[in-house]
């Protein structure tokens, strides 16, 4: 065993470390690698947590300085400010707001015009105060050797980290009938992305807005003459959460900021919803950094979309519960060409760029794979506690084995190229291939038949609509999303926290992507379950 895989099992989170970084390293949490590098990428240093995994530091991140009595008022203070969330009034400070044109009262908003005063609901007592918070986190942890364990400091103090609650308020800062809205969805599909349109839609409409466009394929259709925007309305989006992809479009690369805001500017776009992974969210951000920049009263509101589950501080993104249900039917297909088969191997390839969320899911949920590889957890394949020794193990011992990979792990054993989509994502390899193409190989040098099956289901994965707990995810997350623009806030997204609705500041969500934590519980529960050893 190696000094890596000896301190996983023998230490502590923090033995190895400096005292210091070690302790910010768990306020930090647990971001591993990036990849976008158009996302703007705040200072790292790295440094190896108990399983040799490197984890990225934020050099920013000021030192606490746990002498000082005062410490953790001053954390909480930090944290506040970090939390913040970006509203109107910082730039306009005269600006009035007006009683909401949201509530319950059961009209027909569409067909209503304001000329005899707004609608209000003083009775309701749905609205959010803006005072309202949701905790960020809510393990009281009791020593920094606690599974999973999050401490700020040695002797893991309980600090209170609040975030805002998302939701309709009494007071808005829009009149509906001065707002041209526009929807954009960018980067890869995701299920679900018609299901947020649409609830944004209706939402729209409910607080009397009609002038609602949607921007055709991402921020490309900012700049591109031949796409014109598409007009939506309730009746546009009534049924597109019956189908998958998205009725706007999809793109990455596009034009710059400061072109996509000439291009507001020219359309009269002064609500903009954004629906994307963190290279749509930091060109959000960027967006709304402009309009602040040249004085614009817009509202840039973002909905985090992602089947890889890697924004940081949410219990999940919208679509992720579909990618990992789909993903099973492929895990169950390889299973049963490969228990069929004789020394039958099915290998299967997910999404996953730089987390392995969905290889663990649905290794979890299915109970049928063997070896689970994810890019955060290193690994050999050859050599005597590589994969293709385990294999032969398992063929000897169950007669067929199913094999789960992440597209992003294994990056190492392939060829670089160098090359990068239009967003500036760097293109991987294809580490599927390369496992079958290897294990193939291997039982032929090794004189043991093999029956190898690759499967490949990443894009009919994320091709499907959404099931319904993803539904229902996408309509809080997209009604909330209104909420937030008419509320007067900007240069936000929308998240589930704790199974609470919540608005974050930008930078926040998407400063490096999340990722598993190879000593968390649910890497364990995985590793459990398929009864893997160490690659190492
Ligand atoms: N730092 C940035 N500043 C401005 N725009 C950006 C930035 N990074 C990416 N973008 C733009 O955001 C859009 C989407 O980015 P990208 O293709 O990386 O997808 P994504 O939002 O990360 O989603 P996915 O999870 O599917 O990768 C592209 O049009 C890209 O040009
Ligand atoms: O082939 P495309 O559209 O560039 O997208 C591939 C990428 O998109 C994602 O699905 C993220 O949306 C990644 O998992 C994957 O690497
Ligand atoms: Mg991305």
């Amino acid at each position: 065993m190696d000094s890596i895989s000896r301190a996983a099992i023998a230490g502590p989170k923090f033995t190895s470390l400096p005292r210091s970084t070690a302790y910010l390293h768990s306020y930090r949490s647990h971001g591993l690698f990036f990849h976008s590098p158009r996302v703007s990428r705040p200072n790292f240093s790295r440094i190896a947590n108990r399983s040799g995994v490197f984890a990225q530091i934020r050099k920013d991140t000021p030192a606490i300085d746990f002498s000082d009595p005062d410490w953790k008022v001053k954390y909480q203070k930090d944290f506040e400010r970090r939390f913040n969330i970006p509203h109107i009034t910082d730039l306009f400070p005269e600006a009035e707001p007006i009683p909401s044109t949201f509530c319950l009262k059961m009209r027909t908003p569409v067909l209503e015009d304001f000329a005899g005063g707004y609608p209000s609901d003083e009775e309701w007592h749905g609205y959010i105060n803006n005072n309202d918070r949701v905790l960020l986190k809510v393990i009281r942890y009791s020593s920094p050797t606690s599974a999973g364990a999050e401490c700020i400091d040695p002797g893991c103090t309980w600090a209170e980290q609040w975030v805002h609650r998302a939701g309709p308020r009494e007071k808005i800062y829009f009149k509906p009938e001065e707002v041209k809205a526009a929807i954009v969805t960018c980067g890869g599909l995701c299920p679900g992305l018609n299901d947020v349109i649409r609830q944004i839609v209706i939402t729209l409409e409910i607080y009397g807005v009609k002038k609602i466009v949607g921007i055709p394929f991402g921020y490309r259709g900012f700049s591109d003459n031949d796409l014109s925007e598409m007009p939506l309305s309730r009746k546009v989006v009534q049924n597109v959460h019956l189908s998958g992809g998205s009725l706007l479009g999809v793109s990455r690369g596009g034009p710059s900021v400061s072109d996509m805001v000439d291009s507001m500017e020219e359309r009269g776009i002064n609500m903009l919803f954004v629906l994307g992974g963190n290279g749509t969210h930091a060109g959000a951000n960027a967006i709304h950094n402009e309009c602040c920049k040249r004085r614009l009263r817009v509202a840039v509101v973002g909905v985090p979309k992602t089947i890889d589950n890697d924004i940081l501080l949410m219990d999940k993104t919208f679509g992720f519960d579909t990618a990992v249900e789909e993903a099973q039917r492929a895990i169950n297909s390889a299973y049963i060409e490969a228990h069929s088969a004789y020394h039958g191997i099915g290998v299967v390839k997910l999404m996953g760029r730089s987390s392995g969320f969905i290889a663990m899911h649905a290794a979890l949920a299915s109970g049928q794979v063997d070896i689970c590889l994810i890019p955060e957890v290193p690994f050999h394949l050859h050599g005597p506690h590589g994969v293709l020794r385990h294999l032969k193990y398992l063929i000897e011992t169950k007669g067929s084995a199913v094999v789960c990979v992440a597209e992003g792990a294994g990056q190492n054993f392939l060829e670089k190229t160098n090359a990068t989509d239009a967003s500036g994502n760097i293109v991987f390899g294809d580490i599927g291939v390369h496992i079958q193409q290897e294990t193939k190989k291997y039982f032929k040098e090794i004189g043991i038949h093999s029956d190898v099956k690759y499967i490949d289901p990443t894009y009919m994965i994320r091709a499907c609509r959404a099931n319904a707990s993803d539904g229902i995810l996408c309509a809080v997350l997209g009604q909330n999303a209104v909420h937030g623009a008419f509320a007067g806030y900007s240069g936000i997204t929308v998240g589930i926290c704790n199974t609470h609705y919540v608005y974050f500041p930008i930078p926040e969500v998407i400063s490096y992507p999340r990722a598993v934590d190879p000593n968390s519980r649910m890497w364990h529960r995985c590793l459990t379950s398929t009864g893997q050893p160490d690659f190492i």
